[in-house]
């Protein structure tokens, strides 16, 4: 089966203007959510990305695998591969535009097995802007930033208002984040405060 892939982005774009809020390259990200299973701190088995702004609507991230993330012996199961790079697409997205968004649709291309203890470096990008629909792809390399590419993924984001986190987070956990907003650790970029 041929591995080449439809045209991308699927439809007419227009290019994405980096919000003049959007942190400077070199910028460390850091969680946004404390309970976020991609990158958040208090997940113990969470994937702890580390993200990072970079030049041209790009960021960087790194996810290593550890026991916790296996699918078979030894290897990355692949939906928490596809989770790392929802996380890092979504963080893409998030912090170059400084709007909500939420994935609508994520599409994942395996090319290398990921081995128990390598890392994965990530870059994602952002290629285009058509109304609320924001579509983004990211590249990840095994081992190093010139390593050989594992995986590659593209992913349609749609942008929200904060409404969509009241209206369908579950309650006890918004009442959390009322009670203690730092478990939103980027509220400063964000200012969500349901
Ligand atoms: C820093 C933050 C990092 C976070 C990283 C993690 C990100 C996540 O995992 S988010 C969680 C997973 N995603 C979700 O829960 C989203 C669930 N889905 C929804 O809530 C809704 O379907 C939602 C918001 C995507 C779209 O619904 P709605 O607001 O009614 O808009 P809707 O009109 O249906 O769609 C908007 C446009 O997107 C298009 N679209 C939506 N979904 C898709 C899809 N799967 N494929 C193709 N196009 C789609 C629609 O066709 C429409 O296009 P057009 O404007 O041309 O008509």
């Amino acid at each position: 089966m041929s591995r080449v892939p439809p045209v991308w982005p699927p439809v007419e774009v227009e290019p994405p203007q980096r919000h003049p809020d959007a942190p400077e390259p070199g910028t460390k990200l850091g969680p946004h959510y404390a309970h976020c299973f991609g990158c958040g701190d208090a997940v113990e088995h969470g994937l702890h990305l580390h993200t990072v702004a970079d030049e041209d609507m790009t960021i960087r991230a790194k996810f290593t695998v550890t026991e916790a993330h296996q699918g078979a012996p030894g290897l990355a199961h692949g939906g928490l591969l596809a989770c790392a790079f929802d996380e890092a697409l979504g963080a893409t997205v998030g912090e170059q535009l400084r709007q909500p968004a939420v994935t609508g649709r994520l599409e994942t291309d395996f090319l290398r097995p990921v081995p128990v203890g390598s890392t994965l470096h990530i870059v994602g990008h952002l290629d285009g802007v058509a109304g609320r629909k924001v579509y983004a792809s990211a590249e990840g390399r095994l081992g190093a930033p010139d390593g050989p590419v594992a995986l590659r993924a593209r992913a349609l984001f749609v942008t929200v208002d904060l409404a969509h986190f009241v209206e369908h987070g579950r309650a006890e956990d918004l009442r959390a984040i009322a009670e203690d907003p730092s478990l939103l650790r980027n509220r400063q970029h964000f200012n969500i405060n349901p």
